[in-house]
């Protein structure tokens, strides 16, 4: 007869599961109760959820008796749940935000190693939102953490897109966000009811954002992609103004007018005194049948803005590439699988991984960072 399990082999193994939320184990977020050992074999585990609304319930009780039938010996397994207290839940809130009273926005913190880029175009439509998602499922396929914020208040189509419509949670002032293809998502979609069409004003967008940035548990993210609203309005001086380190992305088709609005969109980085990291020229062509393309929308948009505004700015502005129509983003958008992980191959899924690619090299480190240290001393 095999001898019964010890109860530090059951939490050894629990200590495998992970919070689908928090993305840490459940051993270190205090989410385990007890755990019970019979002779015979049988375990009982009483484990904490965070909320009792909590949606990932059956996914944490799935996760957690089958780590505890893992182990040797283990004959039986009940898992219950039971629900934090307010206590516990000040308790993780503490562990992983720190004390601090007011909730501060992590990115803007000075030494934060996240890459916070904003998605700006001059106008709706020209597929901002679909390059978004794109590189975002392209990132997080990389292995990078990933976070898109949906600041799009207006068209909000991100969490379609991502093929999500769950809702986020909330453990007191913290909210956690819902987790599609690896990517974390939060969206003012996920706080209305319906398809309900958002009226907000300037200050409204300003505090929405705010509060999307700092009470959203956002973990350590290599890399967040924000979704501007189409234009050059006030969510843009907002991003400046909550985290100076954001870096403009600027999609345009290649239209000349598109160019022209995309421009002024890249150009209030000169105001804000933001960096402008590239261009990415969306709906470039239609490949036809026999290999020839179609300028559908015309041709040289993107680079017309790149060059315009590295001559604005006065620092170098990339055309980060061009990525052609292909009917499987529009479908992708529906049925919330994108196309770099859908078609990965195809000529527009490739497009869109290498513009990733090249955010992705830039990734969390110390480049191009002020290190703070002052090397007019050693001159001396
Ligand atoms: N390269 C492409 N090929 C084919 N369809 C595309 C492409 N890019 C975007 N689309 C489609 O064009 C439409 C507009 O795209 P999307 O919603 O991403 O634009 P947007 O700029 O974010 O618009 P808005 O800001 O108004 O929400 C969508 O139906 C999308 O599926």
């Amino acid at each position: 007869m095999m001898s019964a399990p010890t109860e530090s082999a059951i939490r050894t193994a629990l200590s495998r599961v992970q919070d689908p939320e928090i993305r840490k184990p459940i051993t270190e977020l205090g989410m385990v109760k007890s755990i019970d050992v019979s002779a015979d074999g049988d375990v009982a585990i009483t484990v904490y959820l965070t909320v009792s609304s909590c949606p990932m319930r059956s996914e944490i009780q799935t996760s957690v008796s089958t780590a505890a039938a893992d182990v040797d010996g283990v004959r039986n397994v009940t898992v219950e749940l039971d629900v934090m207290s307010d206590e516990q839940r000040t308790e993780l809130r503490k562990k992983l935000r720190g004390d601090s009273g007011e909730p501060v926005i992590p990115f803007a913190q000075p030494g934060s190693m996240t890459r916070v880029y904003a998605v700006a175009s001059g106008k709706g439509g020209v597929g901002k939102s679909s390059v978004t998602v794109n590189l975002a499922a392209a990132l997080a396929a990389r292995g990078l953490s990933v976070g898109v914020l949906d600041a799009d208040i207006y068209g909000h189509s991100i969490p379609r897109m991502l093929g999500t419509d769950s809702k986020p949670t909330q453990v007191e002032r913290m909210i956690l966000p819902p987790i599609s293809h690896e990517v974390k998502l939060i969206s003012i979609a996920q706080f209305t009811t319906g398809n309900v069409p958002v009226v907000w004003r300037g200050p409204m967008l300003h505090r929405a954002l705010q509060q999307f940035l700092a009470d959203v548990f956002w973990g350590d993210l290599d890399i967040l992609l924000l979704d501007l609203p189409p234009g050059t309005g006030d969510i843009a001086i907002s991003v400046a103004q909550l985290i100076p380190t954001a870096e403009i992305l600027v999609v345009t088709t290649p239209q000349q007018a598109a160019a022209e609005v995309a421009e002024r969109a890249g150009a209030i980085a000169l105001q804000t005194r933001q960096k402008v990291a590239g261009v990415i020229e969306n709906m470039s062509w239609l490949e036809l049948a026999d290999g020839t393309r179609m300028d559908v929308f015309g041709s040289g948009g993107g680079q017309i803005v790149a060059d315009r505004l590295t001559k604005s700015i006065g620092a170098s502005v990339p055309l980060l590439g061009q990525i052609p129509l292909d009917p499987i983003i529009r479908e992708g958008g529906d049925s919330g699988v994108p196309i770099v992980l859908s078609h990965p191959d195809s000529a527009a899924g490739t497009a869109l991984r290498e513009v990733a690619d090249k955010l992705a090299v830039r990734q969390r480190g110390l480049a191009g960072m002020s290190l703070g240290i002052d090397t007019t001393r050693h001159l001396k």
